[in-house]
């Protein structure tokens, strides 16, 4: 038994096959301390299955994972170190409350340590309702709670923003990273790019079990091409204009949205300053990211 040299979640030369299923075939890549990486691919690539080996709940066929250098199987106190949520599904008849204890008593944790964690996903006022009754949302939030009742380094989540609404999503994404910002490794699955695209620093992506990209979300973006800036004002063709003298090209003058290449949102902010005209809009389109997210897992280049 060990204590986990740290936080850092290192999967090496991982394979699982089930029956005719190549589920994951040599898949490395790690999660740092201190950031939060999106573990991504489409349904049935293999995320659940890896998060699984890295739990000690699947057993490999080959290669290893560790946390801080040491297999789940071998930590010391597994739950203070990696906290998980793998479904989102608990015994209906149990309140939210009922569900930690049990958990809790699992780990080893003192009882006020429930209510602490109500408290910090924003499930106190739920806690004593059955999850039978819960939104998807609410059972998001629980499952999340459970990950962190051990107060553990490593937080692994499978699916954690499927299905929430956009103040959920809006929640989820600070929680997370405030969670990285104090230090812990936040691993998180998710079939859609766009879903984790703000919340995420360090990007994985795997198609049929094998990696197709490692890499900070920043350098995605790079190999992405560059993106174009959406921009609506109250006086389009002014802007246009203006936007053109500074060497940008200008499409959809007459629609509600103006689409700027060339350049980067501060440098249109202050084209638009420059001519006094005021802005009602402006956002960096996101088509060319997911786009290059799709050949990832379609088979385009690695
Ligand atoms: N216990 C199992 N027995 C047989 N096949 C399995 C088992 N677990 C997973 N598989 C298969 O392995 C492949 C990878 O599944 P996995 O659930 O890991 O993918 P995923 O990326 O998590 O997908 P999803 O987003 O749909 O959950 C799939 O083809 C799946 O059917």
């Amino acid at each position: 038994m060990a204590e986990p040299a740290n936080g850092l979640v290192e999967v090496t030369g991982l394979s699982k096959r089930f029956g005719g299923v190549q589920a994951v075939h040599e898949l490395s890549f790690t999660a740092v301390p201190g950031r939060v990486t999106g573990f991504l691919g489409p349904n049935g690539s293999g995320k659940t299955t890896t998060l699984a080996m890295v739990l000690g709940l699947v057993r490999p066929d080959a290669g290893t994972a560790t946390i801080g250098g040491t297999s789940y199987a071998e930590l010391d106190r597994p739950a203070r170190t990696v906290g998980a949520s793998l479904s989102a599904h608990f015994h209906p008849a149990h309140t939210g409350r009922a569900h930690l204890d049990i958990v809790r008593r699992g780990i080893g944790v003192p009882e006020s340590v429930v209510a602490d964690t109500l408290e910090l996903v924003g499930m106190t006022d739920a806690a004593d309702r059955k999850t039978g009754g819960y939104s998807l949302g609410m059972r998001q939030r629980l499952a999340l709670a459970a990950a962190l009742l051990g107060d553990p380094q490593v937080i692994l989540l499978d699916e954690p923003i499927n299905g929430l609404d956009p103040e959920g999503i809006r929640w989820i994404r600070l929680f997370l990273q405030h969670l990285a910002r104090e230090g812990k490794t936040v691993l998180l699955s998710s079939h859609l790019l766009s879903e984790v695209q703000q919340t995420v620093d360090d990007v994985v992506v795997i198609r049929r079990g094998e990696l197709a990209y490692a890499g900070t979300l920043q350098e995605l973006q790079d190999t992405s091409g560059e993106r174009a800036v959406l921009v609506s004002a109250s006086d389009q063709p002014g802007l246009a204009r203006a936007l053109q003298e500074a060497g940008a090209e200008v499409h959809g003058v007459r629609g509600q949205v103006m689409r700027v290449a060339g350049l980067d949102p501060d440098a249109v902010g202050r084209v638009a300053l420059a001519a006094a005209i005021p802005l009602s809009h402006l956002s960096v389109e996101e088509s060319e990211l997911e786009q290059s997210f799709l050949e990832l897992v379609e088979g385009g280049a690695a």
